[in-house]
């Protein structure tokens, strides 16, 4: 190879490993000493005009990398028969690629020779131009805040101001329980009552919408009734008469409904043989009773003079009247 060669790869500029000087013959033939010899030694021994040309920096001496004595123990180099490899000093600046300072316990480890004189880790001459181990992966630590003496880790969630009052929400409120409302009072009891068998909401719309069941307690055929005040207040439901109760101006016959009223047959009573429209709505105002007793519609209530002849008729008057 021409001697120029290794100018055109910057020379001996940065070399990373080169072997020591050997004690070899000077020669001019530039192609046995660049042979032979390391880059910047066949730089410097081809004096000639290549070495001419581009100056040259004199070759840097070895770096010995072991330095403590422990590990010299065996470096017998008397016993190496073959050239060992040396580090070269840079005599340019390089950038330094350190991310942390090299930890020399762990290098020294590694690097730690058998008794026989085999190392067991890395060449020496290589460990000034290793790159350093990695840095450890930092910690999960949290940011250190003032005050705060805790170690945990920052994936912990943040601590927690301590001893903070809890607000109040008044006595006997536990947190698990709903805001409160607007209304104070407590919730009344149902005054419910467990109906007999056969007599469930949906045993009484069946037996409502049944079309052969009569359940206005009047002959069969009969008319819608104009209702006086007099006529209603017989029909309590005792003496073997039926319970009528006034609902929003019309007359229902509530005897077949009184095992089917959920909230008892006594209650219902309260209503009979007088107007229940009220009393109905302070207690169930959600309550359809115009679906429900549709089929116990006795007619509608009318006052003492308008009782005409005590049936409703079939004007249609009186008949838009029941609708
Ligand atoms: C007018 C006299 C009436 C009185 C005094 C009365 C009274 C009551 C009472 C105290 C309850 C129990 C409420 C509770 O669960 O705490 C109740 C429930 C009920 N009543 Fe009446 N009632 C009357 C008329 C009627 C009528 C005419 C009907 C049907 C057309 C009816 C249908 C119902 C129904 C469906 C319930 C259950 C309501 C629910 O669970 O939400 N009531 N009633």
């Amino acid at each position: 190879r021409p001697a120029w060669l290794p100018s055109l790869f910057g020379g001996p500029s940065r070399p990373l490993i080169a072997a020591p000087p050997r004690e070899t013959p000077e020669t001019d033939d530039a192609d046995t000493v660049t042979r032979d010899k390391p880059r910047h030694v066949a730089a410097e021994g081809a004096n000639g005009a290549a070495a001419a040309k581009v100056p040259m920096p004199p070759p840097p001496p070895p770096v010995i990398q072991h330095t403590a004595p422990e590990l010299d123990v065996d470096d017998d180099d008397d016993e190496q028969t073959t050239p060992k490899a040396a580090a070269a000093t840079l005599n340019t600046p390089v950038p330094a690629l350190a991310l942390s300072a090299p930890e020399p316990t762990t290098r020294d480890a590694s690097e730690k020779k058998k008794p026989n004189g085999v190392t067991t880790g890395a060449p020496s001459a290589s460990a000034s131009t290793l790159m350093p181990p990695p840095p450890r992966p930092p910690t999960l630590r949290p940011l250190p805040t003032a005050g705060s003496t805790t170690t945990s880790s920052s994936l912990a969630p943040p601590p927690r101001a301590r001893n903070l009052p809890i607000p109040a929400r008044g006595p006997g409120c536990s947190t698990l329980a709903p805001p409160p409302t607007h209304t104070s009072k407590p919730a009344k009891p149902s005054r419910a009552v467990v109906l007999e068998p056969g007599h469930s909401p949906l045993d009484w719309a069946r037996l409502a919408n049944s079309p052969t069941a009569d359940l206005r307690g009047l002959a069969a055929g009969s008319p819608y009734l104009r209702v006086t005040p007099s006529m209603l207040k017989k029909m309590t439901g005792r003496k073997g008469k039926d319970a009528w109760t006034v609902l929003g101006g019309k007359v229902y016959n509530m005897s077949p409904y009184l095992p089917f009223h959920p909230g008892g047959q006594p209650e219902l009573l309260r209503g009979a043989g007088r107007d229940g429209t009220r009393l109905f709505g302070e207690i169930h105002p959600w309550v359809n009773y115009e679906g429900m007793l549709a089929a116990c519609l006795v007619g509608i209530f009318v006052a003492e003079e308008e009782e005409g002849s005590g049936e409703a008729g079939t004007a249609a008057g009186d008949m838009e009247a029941m609708d």
